[in-house]
């Protein structure tokens, strides 16, 4: 990839970007009734332009063929997927006003008063994948936190997209404000990416959620600060005297219930003890699930194939499920540590001890004790929705929501006192 960018582009990114600006510092100082009825505004034209929408995805979709299963499945919008749209919106207006809100304070001994103010980032950029949810999801978090957004979703879904921006700016329109908090680049081309992540002083922070080429990319060009919201190699340990039954059930779910995401599973590892209990239960559970194991999960599993190094370490966003039979926690726990890319992570057991060294030993942005990792998901755990999970550390980690696109400010007020 060239770091060349042709100057017209960088000219067009960079007045959406000052007009995104100008808009964002009106809404900085809109109240948060006004925030809640710019996305009651956008929840009901999502509503209301449902077919709309959903044609325009048909024009997406005519490119399926090309797709993978993983691919189509975000693509796709259907009535059922609109009005989870909808509802986000809804619940993310439901969620506290954190503008403004006073996070600490103290007076000091000199009289001066100071308070530490949760104040919005400012303009914000996603690089996302070709699911249109996000489109709206993103779009209603950042507002109601008090940013403006610029977009750079993905070619798949480019008049998904568009159509969906254009529903969200006519309802920013109708509050009063102003339509340019949203900006929606329509040039997806990657020189196009490039030049958008190098916008510099000009976007405040940039979220790119993708998979390892995408956040490649973004750690050697990107000169705007990121948070990366990268891939999901997720895995799930059944434990030794595990409750099988219910191992079976969270396994399945992991595995199945939407595949091509990034908080799916994608490893199973197994103590040796309940290995072969298991594995039978699987066998008849996930009868499409493709197995992928070592020398003693195709002892155990004949259907299993042989699973490479690059197995382990990457995801399949397919039915397909790389198995590991371990001898002890210790070595699930370094499987994971070599293996893991810090997304979620998952152990099923009955013993409380087992639990509480693999949430404390695992580092990773979630960590699960008996239950699904799909569960990782910015809706699922009330936060109304998810602007991406966060992989990293800093600024914040795992799924990210109102407060976690927003900073703090010191406010410190005196009566004249001078510092000697
Ligand atoms: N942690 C999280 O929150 C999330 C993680 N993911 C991860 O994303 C992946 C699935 O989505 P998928 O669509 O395959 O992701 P991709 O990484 O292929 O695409 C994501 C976005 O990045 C763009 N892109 C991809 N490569 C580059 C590059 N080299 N330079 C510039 N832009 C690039 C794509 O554009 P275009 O499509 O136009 O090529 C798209 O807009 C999985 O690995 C999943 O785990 C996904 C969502 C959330
Ligand atoms: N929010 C998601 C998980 C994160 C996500 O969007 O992942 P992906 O579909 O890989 O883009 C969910 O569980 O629905």
């Amino acid at each position: 990839m060239t770091t060349q960018n042709p100057a017209g582009m960088d000219a067009r990114l960079h007045e959406l970007a000052q007009r995104a600006r100008s808009a964002q510092r009106s809404l900085a100082t809109a109240s948060g009734a006004i925030r809640a009825q710019v996305l009651e505004a956008m929840a009901s034209g999502i509503h209301a332009n449902c077919d709309e929408l959903l044609a325009a995805n048909e024009l997406d979709m005519e490119r399926a063929a090309e797709l993978t299963r993983a691919q189509r499945d975000r693509l796709r919008l259907d009535a059922v997927r609109v009005a989870a749209m909808v509802s986000s919106i809804r619940d993310i207006a439901r969620q506290p006003d954190v503008v403004g809100q006073v996070v600490d304070g103290w007076v000091l001994g000199n009289g001066l008063r100071v308070r530490r103010v949760r104040v919005p980032l400012g303009v914000i950029g996603v690089i996302y994948e070709n699911r249109p949810n996000v489109t709206s999801d993103a779009t209603a978090l950042a507002l109601y936190a008090g940013n403006a957004i610029m977009l750079r979703g993905s070619s798949l879904a480019l008049n998904s997209n568009q159509a969906i921006v254009a529903v969200l700016k006519g309802a920013i329109w109708e509050v009063g404000l102003e339509p340019d908090l949203v900006a929606m680049v329509d040039d997806t081309t990657r020189a196009g990416a490039l030049a958008f992540m190098q916008l510099g002083s000009a976007m405040d922070v940039l979220i790119p959620r993708g998979g390892p080429e995408l956040i490649d990319a973004v750690r050697q060009h990107a000169s705007v600060p990121t948070i990366i919201d990268g891939d999901g190699n997720c895995h799930v340990y059944v434990d030794r005297g595990a409750n099988l039954e219910m191992a079976t059930a969270i396994i399945e779910n992991a595995k199945t219930q939407r595949p091509g995401v990034c908080n799916a599973m994608e490893t199973l590892l197994v103590h040796v003890d309940v290995a072969g209990a298991l594995l039978d239960r699987l066998d008849t559970v996930l009868g499409e699930v493709e197995f992928r194991g070592d020398e003693t999960t195709r002892a155990l599993c004949k259907r299993a194939v042989s699973a490479t190094e690059d197995d382990y370490a990457r995801e399949f966003l397919d039915l397909i499920l790389a198995v590991k039979v371990v001898g002890s926690l210790d070595e699930a726990i370094d499987h994971i540590r070599r293996y893991s890319s810090g997304h979620s992570e998952a152990i099923i057991t009955e013993s409380y001890a087992n639990a509480q060294r693999f949430v404390h030993e695992v580092d990773a942005a979630a960590v699960l004790v008996n239950t699904s990792t799909r569960f990782v998901d910015g809706g699922q755990l009330g936060m109304g929705a998810e602007i991406g999970i966060s992989t990293q550390k800093l600024h914040a980690r795992g799924p990210m929501g109102i407060e976690q696109l927003t900073t703090t400010k010191i406010v410190i007020e005196g009566e004249g006192q001078i510092r000697r």
